[in-house]
């Protein structure tokens, strides 16, 4: 399908999609570009087996490639379109892995002027709290869903091939506008890390916080893994995609103060209906989650 795939940024997604298009035979060869200081995961990362070979200049790293994946911090991706504009391919498709679409999108016109159409701007909703190439897995988008967030001037057939890419790695792909993809994300990704961040970040300032962790049920346990995930990351998400979830952590706090006040006022019947309009709520999407 490709010749050579370069990988930007060969971490836990970059790594992932490396893996995954070798495993379905997508490309004949993946090299991956990365800074001086990142040589030892580089070298690592070849070591695995993941790339077969790596650039620390962009010239070389770029040679021969007709797919090039971004997978760095969303906060780098200027950074990375300064470094492909004087090389840029009108034969190569360009894609990333970034989790927020309008900031992607307002880097590459703050650096082209006009989003090139041969760059695809993607999601994956899949991933894992772990970082890094050794977390990597070549399976870890079976089954998941990708994000294509089209501008009206991208490349069709740019959009077409990326998705048979992600297709044949197993992703459901679905198309959506940028504005679109950043207002979901924020409910449904965003504002759960936060509050996981905040939660375990609450309990773990407790002088019990030895015990609290040690009994640790199903549930918090569950729910505290995402409190796991890279700060890094996490903290360019935020402040990307911050118009979208400012107004969401209002709603939630305000949520959790009528909760507060049923609990002071002993509204026993009014938390029952909370508590069940929440568990329905969830069913209903369960049962949807499949169209
Ligand atoms: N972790 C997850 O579950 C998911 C992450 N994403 C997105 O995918 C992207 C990558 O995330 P991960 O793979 O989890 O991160 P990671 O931390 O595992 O890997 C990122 C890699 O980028 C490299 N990097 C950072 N700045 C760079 C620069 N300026 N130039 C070249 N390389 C640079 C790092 O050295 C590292 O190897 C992010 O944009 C993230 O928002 C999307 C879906 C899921
Ligand atoms: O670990 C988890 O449960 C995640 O939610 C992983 C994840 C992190 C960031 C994304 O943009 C998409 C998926």
């Amino acid at each position: 399908m490709f010749k050579r795939l370069c990988v930007i940024g060969t971490g836990l997604i970059g790594g992932s999609i490396a893996r995954a298009a070798r495993a379905q035979g997508l490309c004949q060869s993946v090299v991956a570009y990365g800074r001086e200081k990142n040589l030892p995961n580089l070298q690592h990362a070849k070591a695995l087996g993941v790339i077969d070979a790596f650039y620390t200049d962009i010239t070389a790293a770029l040679d021969g490639v007709d797919l090039v994946m971004i997978a760095t911090p969303v906060g780098t991706m200027q950074n990375i379109f300064e470094l492909l504009k004087p090389h840029w391919n009108p034969h190569t498709i360009y894609s990333d892995a970034g989790s927020t679409k309008g900031s992607v999108v307002a880097a590459a016109q703050a650096v082209f002027g006009q989003v090139p159409g041969n760059f695809v701007p993607a999601h994956p909703i899949a991933g894992a709290e772990r970082s890094g190439v050794e977390a990597s897995v070549p399976d870890l988008f079976q089954n998941r869903r990708l994000i294509i967030t089209p501008l009206a001037d991208t490349d069709a057939d740019a959009v077409a091939k990326l998705t048979t890419f992600w297709q044949r790695i197993g992703s459901s792909v679905s198309v959506m506008s940028v504005e679109h993809h950043d207002t979901v994300l924020a409910a449904t990704s965003h504002l759960p890390h936060i509050l996981a961040f905040a939660l375990v970040g609450l309990l773990g300032r407790k002088d019990e916080q030895r015990e609290i962790f040690k009994y640790a049920a199903g549930g918090f346990k569950d729910f505290s893994r995402i409190a796991s995930s890279d700060p890094t990351m996490w903290l360019d998400i935020c402040l990307a995609n911050k118009n979208e979830i400012i107004p969401l952590i209002q709603q939630l706090k305000d949520e959790l103060s009528n909760i507060e006040q049923l609990l002071v006022n002993d509204q026993a019947e009014k938390l029952f209906d909370t508590f069940t309009y929440a568990r329905n709520a969830r069913q209903r999407f369960l049962d949807t989650l499949d169209d």
